[in-house]
């Protein structure tokens, strides 16, 4: 008999938590003047920015947040994008600066991370926000990562103990989802491109993350009967629809639980982005 994984539904879970963020924002408003602000900034075009950008204006709008977007041409300048980001740290109104990677390729995305301040990197991606994760005494939670330990703990699984296996070693997921996973007590195993028998590591994974960025890249034969199988892809498939990094049809079949794309891990990273500037505008209020 055909066995058919629970589709986690990050939609449901992150419009609870995005419910609570609208309640404690208007308390923080009525209480102490203080509305909460975001600037995001996104410099030239990408496909999976793009898509990003337009659900966190309006996820903004509904916590009843302040937003601005600043859209600048691909041939934007390193100093130019610097100028922006120390201008914007600046400015009292804004509590939250995200800066949309990946960036064109002749600016250095490290220089222009360093720039925002650690106070208002609602990513997590600064040196400073990442070495607190690190240890584990953190402000800020990356928000990918913090989305999908939510989405775990949603459906009861107790990580402690459990095999898991991350596909990706980026700064902006896979690192900072094995430093979580490893913080809830899971064996971790970070893969690579350079990462020999893959589907045979994958296959001892209870918990399986895939932050690869190739489209349905997961196989049926990479997971375990019955593992927790996690999809961060943001990806295009042959036709330009969007989807994840596993193949999600055939992988159903011998999951035990699997995350949809979209509707799965995307409005999470998004309410976990909410909080983290939620938190700053409280810090802001003297809260
Ligand atoms: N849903 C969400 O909220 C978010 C979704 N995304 C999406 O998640 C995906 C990953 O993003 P990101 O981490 O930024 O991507 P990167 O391109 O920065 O990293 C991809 C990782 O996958 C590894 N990889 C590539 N090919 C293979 C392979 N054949 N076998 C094993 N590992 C491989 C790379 O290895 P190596 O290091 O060796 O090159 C690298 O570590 C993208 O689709 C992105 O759009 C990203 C952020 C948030
Ligand atoms: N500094 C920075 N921080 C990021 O966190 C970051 C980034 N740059 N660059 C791009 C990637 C990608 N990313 C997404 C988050 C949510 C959705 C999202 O909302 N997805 C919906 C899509 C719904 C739809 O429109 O169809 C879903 O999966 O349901 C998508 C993509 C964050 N990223
Ligand atoms: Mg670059």
């Amino acid at each position: 008999m055909a066995n058919s994984a629970v589709i986690i539904d990050g939609k449901a879970v992150s419009k609870q938590t995005r419910d609570n963020i609208a309640v404690e924002t208007a308390k923080l408003k009525a209480e102490t003047g203080v509305t909460p602000g975001l600037a995001v900034v996104i410099v030239g075009d990408d496909s999976a920015s793009r898509v990003y950008v337009n659900n966190k204006k309006k996820a903004c709008a509904e916590v009843g947040f302040y937003s601005e977007e600043h859209a600048l041409p691909a041939e934007t300048t390193q100093e130019e994008l610097v100028a922006l980001v120390k201008e914007l740290n600046t400015r009292e109104e804004i509590d939250g600066i995200l800066v949309q990677l990946p960036l064109p390729k002749h600016i250095d995305e490290k220089a222009v991370i360093e720039a925002i301040s650690p106070k208002k990197d609602v990513d997590a991606f600064h040196e400073q926000n990442v070495g607190k994760i690190m240890i584990g005494n953190y402000s800020f939670l990356p928000c990918t990562p913090a989305g999908i330990v939510e989405l775990i703990d949603s459906i009861g699984v107790d990580v402690t103990g459990k095999e898991c296996v991350v596909i990706g070693r980026s700064n902006i997921v896979g690192k900072p989802m094995a430093m979580l996973m490893l913080h809830k007590n899971a064996t971790v195993t970070i893969c690579h491109s350079r990462t020999r028998d893959l589907p045979e590591v994958c296959r001892r994974a209870d918990i399986l993350i895939a932050a690869v960025g190739i489209a349905k890249f997961v196989k049926a034969d990479m997971v375990k009967p019955g593992a927790v199988v996690i999809d961060v892809g943001m990806d295009r498939d042959e036709n330009g629809k969007l989807c994840g990094d596993v193949d999600f049809d055939a992988v159903k079949e011998v999951a035990g639980y699997l995350t949809p794309v979209p509707g799965g891990v995307g409005p999470m990273t998004i309410s976990m982005l909410m909080k983290n500037t939620l938190t700053s505008a409280k810090e802001r209020a003297g809260r």
